[in-house]
């Protein structure tokens, strides 16, 4: 029996780069055998609808036209299902934090062309509360700031944008009490950021969270307690260099399980966009999702 593939496109992702490549994914697909339905997102919850039903049809494979929103969306509509289709991704988002994170051409036309060699590597997928992520959650500082950034500062200033705002979110010193319990530790801190990762790109910066790989079947958690302004100029450097847990103020731990709680409640920033409010229960679903790569 032939392959079927859907292809789910956001036409408003990034920079509207869709229009221009959405035939070329079409007419690859069919080349290499594949029977191929388009779907075209309207607005927020589309992906997800159209991605648990090209699971529940058991489809083959998912090419998503689309930035991190889009891609958080499918794999929510296809985590919980059984057989999950392949994900192959087509960046076209502003950050591409995830695209970077699994060392995927950025180049969309290089991405297209990708399912031609039919390499599949398996990634981890997080779980908060009902939901799932594959890159970051944070609470703090740092989420706070991202509901700050505008559409059209994203656009011109990608992950520069989070940065920038967080550090004036630094410079603020609003330190809120947090429990961070995982496998090996209770603890209660005052601090300004708690950070958990999936895959070691952050804010589009390749590399930032050098302990975590895309694999590894574990949750890293940085706690960010309070930090000068001055101390905030070496934390970037350190991030940059991939060497956060060397921060004398940051606390690391990895973990199959974490909950946290804080006072007061904070909203948690998921995979780039507004999500739960604390408390946060978090798990991996170790090696959950196939993707189309450049090795396996
Ligand atoms: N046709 C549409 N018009 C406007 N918004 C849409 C449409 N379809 C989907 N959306 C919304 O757009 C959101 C953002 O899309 P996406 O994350 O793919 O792009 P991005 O923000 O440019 O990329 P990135 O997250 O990598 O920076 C999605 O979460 C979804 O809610």
């Amino acid at each position: 029996m032939k392959q079927r593939a859907m292809i789910i496109v956001n036409p408003s992702s990034g920079t509207e780069k869709s229009v221009q490549f959405k035939q070329n994914v079409y007419t690859i697909l069919v080349e290499q055998g594949y029977i191929v339905k388009l779907k075209e997102t309207s607005k927020e919850g589309d992906a997800l609808n159209f991605a648990t039903k090209a699971s529940d049809d058991h489809f083959d494979l998912i090419t998503i036209m689309g930035g991190d929103g889009t891609i958080n969306e499918v794999i929510n509509g296809i985590a919980e299902k059984e057989v999950r289709p392949s994900l192959h991704i087509i960046p076209l988002g502003t950050v591409n934090n995830f695209a970077k994170a699994l060392e995927l051409p950025l180049k969309p036309q290089q991405a297209i062309e990708l399912i031609k060699n039919s390499k599949k590597k398996q990634v981890d997928l997080g779980k908060i509360n009902d939901s799932y992520f594959m890159n970051l959650v944070n609470i703090g500082a740092i989420a706070e700031a991202t509901y700050q950034v505008t559409a059209e500062q994203k656009s011109k200033l990608g992950s520069l944008a989070y940065l920038i705002e967080g550090l004036k979110k630094f410079s603020e010193k609003d330190l809120f009490s947090v429990t961070i319990a995982t496998e090996e530790t209770d603890v209660q801190l005052n601090v300004m950021l708690v950070l958990v990762a999936l895959t070691d790109a952050f804010g589009g910066l390749k590399n930032a969270i050098s302990e975590a790989e895309v694999d590894d079947g574990y949750l890293h958690v940085f706690a960010f307690k309070e930090i000068t302004n001055l101390e905030s100029i070496a934390m970037l450097k350190n991030l940059v260099n991939g060497q956060l847990k060397d921060q004398p103020q940051i606390e690391y731990w990895k973990t199959k399980n974490l909950n946290i709680e804080s006072t007061p409640d904070k909203v948690a920033n998921v995979d780039g966009d507004e999500g739960f409010s604390t408390p946060l229960h978090m798990s991996v679903l170790e090696k959950h999702l196939t993707i189309i790569s450049q090795d396996n």
